[in-house]
């Protein structure tokens, strides 16, 4: 080989470099048009924005931020000191946030129609959600909250579902707190309280008996549950989730896959269905949620197929456990964080709650309503780690927010509770403190805020269908343990949340146990 031969390239090498030179050149012209965010999105100048980086926006900060989101969304709020702003990164939409309640309150009620489920959450939960009302916009939706609300009037809460929270309480006194008392043994109170909560509510919703409480360790409808919830979560902030979970499933084979846990919640779901089904062939009569939307027709006036109570059941299973468990979970920690609060609670407890209340569920349910700083208690919690930290819809139509945010046709829209609870702007300077004392007026009565200022159960047609019934069961719970034990936090727990559609504690929450005096 001669020397020029030696140095010159082969054809190929030479086309594969001037194709190299000419895609780093376009590269570099897309880089400086779209110096924050992906190409070929538009630029909205006109929303305070965080900025991002060249072709691939907001991108890596989501990524770095994954496991503290809920922060990192109030940081950005702060940061920018604005109650609106916009970001977009690659793989993932534009979307506008706001923790303005003048705009919640125009998202979720005054402009409702112009905001729904957009196909975000569908990607990233219709397979565990399927067309459960979490999921529906429209008829399908309409259908379920009709039916769904026929279960919660007065002579339901006040006659069957208090005693259920009661005995699922006391089965706990004699099995779990007695004993943590008795021994001086901690308790993960986290765990328990999904356990109650689920417990109580498959036998008030679906008449089944689960035995969670009785049960060693996670029931596995119930682990399957939790991570088919966090997959979904991590989706919304995974634009490759679908490479990502093939490779997971191709390199980890161990690991339980998606779709494995999704089959153990189907199969849970199917045996209920097709025991309702053989109770009601034999005569037995219901009037729970099951069984109203097993007398139901659905959007095309049919009745539902298995499919459909397949969604039912599931989603209200998310609905009806996980938020309240969450929100006692954090009740028990900020009253363990906050002894005077405890102290001033406990003396309200002893005040109104005797064995004889405690055993009249008719009585108990009354006397609740009337404990002020118990109710306060509550809102204040929900202020600060509300059950679903952060929301999202998506706009079918240009719309003008209140504070004069442009919002445009297929724009995500974003609001985030958790930073509403916590911003200065919205609770005064004291708003990462916890007071229930704010939520009391001067002639002492509880204060009721807007919804758009405390979204913690949404508000307008979609608010929680729910809320009369988590308030209910949290307040029989947090009463009825504060009247019997102290509770203390087992030093060294980094007590954080689970990055996830609700808000979990990460790695739950051991507390001792003391017989209260
Ligand atoms: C502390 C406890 C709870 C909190 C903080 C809470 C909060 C919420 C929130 C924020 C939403 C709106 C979610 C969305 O954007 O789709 C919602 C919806 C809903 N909640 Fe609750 N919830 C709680 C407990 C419950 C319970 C115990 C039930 C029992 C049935 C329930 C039933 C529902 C239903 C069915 C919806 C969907 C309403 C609709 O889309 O029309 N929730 N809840």
């Amino acid at each position: 080989m001669t020397s020029t031969m030696k140095k010159s390239q082969h054809p190929y090498m030479q086309t594969a470099n001037m194709v190299a030179g000419g895609a780093a050149l376009v590269l570099a012209g897309l880089a400086l048009k779209y110096p924050d965010r992906p190409a070929f999105t538009e630029s909205r100048h006109d929303i305070p924005s965080g900025g991002g980086y060249p072709l691939i926006g907001i991108a890596p900060s989501i990524i770095l931020n994954k496991e503290r989101m809920h922060d990192y969304f109030l940081e950005g709020f702060e940061k920018l000191n604005t109650m609106t702003n916009t970001a977009i990164g690659i793989g993932m939409p534009r979307t506008v946030a706001t923790i303005d309640p003048r705009n919640v309150e125009h998202i979720l009620k005054t402009n409702f129609e112009n905001y729904v489920k957009g196909p975000m959450l569908n990607d990233s939960s219709g397979e565990l959600l399927g067309h459960g009302i979490f999921n529906a916009n429209g008829e399908v939706w309409k259908y379920q909250r009709k039916t769904a609300s026929l279960i919660f009037n007065v002579k339901n809460f006040r006659d069957h579902f208090t005693e259920v929270f009661v005995r699922h309480i006391h089965y706990m006194n004699e099995h779990m707190f007695d004993v943590a008392a008795d021994t001086g043994k901690p308790l993960d109170f986290h765990d328990l309280m999904f356990k109650f909560t689920l417990d109580s509510f498959v036998e008030l919703s679906f008449g089944v008996e689960l035995h969670a409480l009785a049960t060693e360790g996670k029931v596995p409808f119930a682990s399957s549950f939790d991570a088919a919830q966090l997959n979904a979560f991590q989706r919304f902030v995974n634009p490759a989730y679908k490479l990502t979970e093939a490779l997971s499933d191709w390199f980890m084979p161990w690991k339980t896959s998606i779709t494995q846990h999704l089959n153990i919640m189907d199969s849970f779901a199917y045996e209920v269905i097709e025991k309702r089904r053989k109770e009601l062939a034999g005569g037995a009569q219901y009037g729970d949620l099951l069984s109203r939307f097993m007398a139901a027709k659905n959007e095309k006036g049919e009745l539902l197929n298995d499919r459909e109570l397949r969604d039912v059941v599931l989603n209200f299973v998310i609905a009806g456990r996980d938020t309240t468990a969450q929100a006692l979970s954090w009740t028990f920690y900020s009253l363990a964080t906050n002894p005077d609060v405890e102290e001033k609670l406990a003396a309200e407890v002893k005040e109104h709650i005797t064995s004889e209340v405690e055993n009249d569920p008719a009585a108990l349910y009354e006397v609740i309503k009337g404990m002020k700083y118990a109710n306060a208690v509550l809102q204040e919690v929900l202020r600060l780690y509300p059950s679903v930290p952060e929301n999202q819809k998506y706009a079918l139509n240009d719309d003008i927010w209140p504070d004069g945010t442009v919002v445009k046709k297929n724009d995500y829209i974003m609001w985030s509770p958790w930073a509403m609870g916590r911003t200065a702007k919205i609770w005064g300077d004291d708003a990462k403190q916890f007071k229930p004392e704010r939520w009391i007026s001067e002639k002492g009565e509880v204060l009721r805020e807007t919804p758009g200022k405390w979204p913690a159960f949404h508000a307008g047609p979609r608010t929680c269908l729910g809320q009369n019934l988590a308030t209910l069961e949290a307040l029989v719970a947090i009463v009825t343990l504060l009247r019997r034990y102290e509770f203390s936090l087992v030093p060294g727990q980094n007590i954080t949340y689970q990055v996830s559609l609700t808000l979990p504690m990460k790695d739950g929450m051991n507390l001792y146990v003391k017989h209260r005096k």
